[in-house]
């Protein structure tokens, strides 16, 4: 039975799963490497830079990761990028078995590694699991309905974490198939940021519903030949969360591609955009595989500053024609 849940990650989407497990009755303590963190949240029961006005009862905050990691699960929430770090110094409070639950989107630039191979290769002994899904931290914070899926190896392992985090608002779906969530979970993060760009420009509904169906034949593809089972892809983690995030200003994807759409610099402040990282090692898995994804291809020339809007745009319009389900 899971009784107790640590929380590594003191930002929006750490805060909010706090909440949610909090909620579904577990004993939760969070972790934050912030230390104005740690005291706003045990002053005020609030995260004022991350989930401002939501009242956090019960979730003690602490700044010893040892802490927050005496607990029967442990959800790490904390950016793609920093998930090997956070897992390295967690490392050794993980004993075998100790379930550990990614919740970060992306995969690590460099090594093109998904979440779970990077845990596995600095806590080898966590017995992973992945929660991803269409759930922006401000809507599940706020205790609206939402619905993800948690996928571990062992499927009683991926029940018994919805049963401990599962509640009225909350609903988390079992599964299995590591591989389809988190390529779905990433690669979706890549494509919100084309759609924002075709919303920012003004290109039209039609064409964001376009941009969005296009890049799922993309997600699919690459899913597909990495492995994934096409019904994962299909499912809340893959197509649920690519129609949310590539919908909604919300998503931080969304809305940085929309700045690049409306003219503003690529280096113009913004917040977390995990796509950012993800976009080159995406095309560069595909290029490996033989996949075609050329919004992805897309996303990459114009963070580079190798093409304009203007000009990526004619150049997916002008490739050559094929079958759709090509
Ligand atoms: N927000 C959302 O709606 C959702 C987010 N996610 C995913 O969750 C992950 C985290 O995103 P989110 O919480 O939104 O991001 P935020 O930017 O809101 O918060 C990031 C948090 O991670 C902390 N952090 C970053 N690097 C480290 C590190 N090396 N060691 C310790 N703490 C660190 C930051 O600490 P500090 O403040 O000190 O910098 C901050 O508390 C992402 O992969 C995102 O895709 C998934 C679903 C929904
Ligand atoms: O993953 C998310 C919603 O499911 C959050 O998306 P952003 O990181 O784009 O805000």
């Amino acid at each position: 039975m899971i009784e107790t849940i640590g929380v590594l990650g003191g930002g929006s989407w750490g805060t909010a799963l706090a909440l949610v497990a909090s909620r579904a009755g577990r004993k939760v303590r969070l972790w934050a490497r912030d230390h104005e963190t740690v005291s706003a949240i045990d002053e005020t029961h609030e995260n004022p830079r991350y989930l401002p006005g939501i009242r956090l009862d019960h979730i003690p905050a602490t700044g010893n990761i040892g802490a927050a990691l005496r607990a029967d699960a442990v959800l790490l929430a904390v950016p793609a990028q920093s998930v090997r770090a956070v897992a390295t110094i967690a490392a050794p409070y993980i004993a075998e078995g100790h379930p550990l639950v990614i919740c970060a989107k992306g995969l690590e630039r460099g090594t093109a590694k998904r979440m779970s191979e990077v845990v596995a290769e600095v806590a080898p002994g966590a017995a992973v699991a992945v929660l991803s899904g269409p759930s922006f931290a401000t809507d599940v914070a706020a205790g609206l309905p939402t619905a993800v899926t948690i996928a571990a190896d062992n499927e009683p392992l991926a029940l018994s974490l919805c049963h401990a985090l599962g509640g009225g608002t909350f609903r988390p779906y079992a599964e299995t198939d590591l591989i389809g969530v988190e390529i779905g979970g990433a690669v979706k993060n890549v494509l919100a940021i084309a759609a924002g760009v075709v919303d920012g420009r003004g290109l039209g509904a039609s064409a964001l519903a376009a941009l969005t169906a296009r890049g799922f034949a993309e997600l699919r593809r690459l899913g597909e030949a990495l492995g994934a089972k096409p019904e994962t892809l299909m499912g809340l983690s893959g197509l649920g969360d690519l129609v949310l995030t590539c919908s909604s200003t919300q998503s931080r994807n969304f809305a940085y591609g929309r700045m690049l759409g409306e003219g503003l610099p690529l280096d113009a402040p913004h917040p977390l955009v995990e796509g950012i990282a993800t976009a080159t090692v995406t095309r560069d898995l595909a290029r490996r595989h033989r996949i075609s994804m050329p919004i992805v291809d897309a996303v990459v020339r114009i963070l580079s500053g190798k093409a304009t809007v203007d000009a990526t745009i004619e150049n997916l319009m002008s490739r050559p024609l094929k079958r759709e389900s090509a």
